[in-house]
């Protein structure tokens, strides 16, 4: 197989891990429904393109965050199978955290984002609020 062909069937590989991620977590189903609502009113209080970027960032870190989670959780299933084990848990537990930690950077950005152009349409009804 030539070279480019294995670059592109890595990347067939990686949608795959993508659609499992999105088909079988209901967190990352939820996590893709807030992004979209997220981005929708972004683009409907027209919002600043330097504040577009950092929400994309947040829900390009969280939808990452959320994938490994569930490649660590798959890791842990295959070694243990239906075994308990403190390290399982752990491992789960701290794969979870870290994408609670991204999930409360993506709020805090998104509350210091859209706090003001949606205070601003909430008491003028204009949209076309844009900070310096
Ligand atoms: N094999 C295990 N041994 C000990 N604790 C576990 C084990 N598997 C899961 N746990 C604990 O139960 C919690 C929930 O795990 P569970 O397997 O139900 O769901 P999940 O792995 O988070 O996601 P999914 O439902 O997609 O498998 C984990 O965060 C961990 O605290």
């Amino acid at each position: 197989m030539r070279e480019w062909q294995r670059f592109v069937q890595s990347f067939g590989y990686a949608i795959a891990g993508l659609v499992y991620t999105v088909k079988t977590q209901r967190n990352m189903q939820i996590h893709v429904a807030a992004a979209l609502a997220v981005l929708v009113l972004g683009w409907w209080l027209a919002i600043p393109k330097r504040d577009v970027l950092l929400v994309f960032f947040c829900i390009f870190l969280v939808l990452a965050f959320e994938t490994m989670n569930t490649a660590v959780e798959r890791c842990v299933d295959l070694t243990v199978g239906d075994r308990r084990h403190p390290l399982a848990r752990i491992a789960k537990d701290t794969a979870a955290g870290a994408v609670l930690l991204t999930a409360i950077l993506a709020v805090i950005v998104g509350l210091s984002v859209f706090t003001e152009p949606l205070w601003y349409w909430l008491t003028t009804g204009q949209r076309t609020y844009n900070m310096k």
